[in-house]
């Protein structure tokens, strides 16, 4: 058996399968580094078609194993985070590195953003810094035990949003009323963690249990 932590918990899961996962979230890391230096890339055009001839062969071989839209991965576990959200996944490279920790008032997460996430020259993309308060905001609900869907996200932005340099995103409950919870964050350097550059308020709904949306 191998063992994963859980938040606090430390969970067997099985061996294979622990194996596996962080087979998984290297090759999520590898290629998220390929897409962060493919964005940099200054080089010359024999390197290029290099790269696109080696690049096209590795995902035709992956391809061969696409399981069918809709299913799980073998590799998830009820009590594992999940390795493909767009938001989060250690396996996904498309995925901005998300790790989120529990503080005295809510969460906290720290994160470096690579070349793949700037909108404006040095500056991350807004559509990003949306993704990431997402995220993290959710993820101060879900620990709180409360969960459910981003029924709003309201974002402002006050400043840009540093390029490769380190960031922490905090989150804390506002307010519960029934199925609803308010939840306020936002982005700072890590450098300067009281001065917002991006803050946003997203009201999470858990949904009914009849909420067709949870039809599979
Ligand atoms: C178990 C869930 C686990 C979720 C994992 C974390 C996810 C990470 C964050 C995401 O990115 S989620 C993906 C993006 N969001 C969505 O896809 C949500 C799409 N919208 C929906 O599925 C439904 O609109 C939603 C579940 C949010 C609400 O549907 P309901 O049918 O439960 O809403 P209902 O009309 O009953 O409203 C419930 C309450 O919420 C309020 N409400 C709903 N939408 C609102 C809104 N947009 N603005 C303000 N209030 C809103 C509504 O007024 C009402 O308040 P009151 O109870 O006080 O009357």
């Amino acid at each position: 058996m191998g063992t994963e932590a859980v938040g606090t918990l430390a969970y067997d899961a099985p061996a294979a399968k622990v194996d596996r996962r962080r087979l998984i979230e290297q090759l999520g890391d590898a290629v998220r580094g390929l897409v962060a230096a493919t964005c940099a890339a200054e080089a010359p055009p024999e390197e290029l078609e290099r790269a696109i001839a080696g690049t096209r062969q590795l995902a035709e071989g992956l391809r061969g194993f696409a399981r069918p839209l809709g299913t799980a991965s073998s590799s998830e576990d009820p009590l594992l985070p999940h390795l493909y959200p767009a938001g989060h996944g250690a396996g996904n490279p498309v995925a901005p590195p998300v790790h989120v920790e529990a503080t005295e008032e809510g969460v906290r997460s720290r994160i470096t953003l690579g070349r793949q996430y700037e909108g404006p020259r040095g500056r991350t993309h807004g559509g990003i810094s949306a993704l990431l308060l997402d995220e993290v905001l959710a993820y101060a609900s879900t620990s709180a035990g409360r969960g459910g869907f981003t029924a709003y996200l309201n974002t402002s932005y006050h400043q840009a949003v540093p390029i490769q340099v380190p960031l922490e995103i905090r989150a804390r409950i506002d307010a519960e009323d029934g199925r609803k919870t308010t939840v306020k964050g936002f982005i700072a350097l890590e450098s300067d963690p009281e001065v917002p550059l991006v803050s946003a308020t997203a009201l999470f709904v858990i949904p009914r249990a009849d909420y067709e949306g949870n039809q599979k």
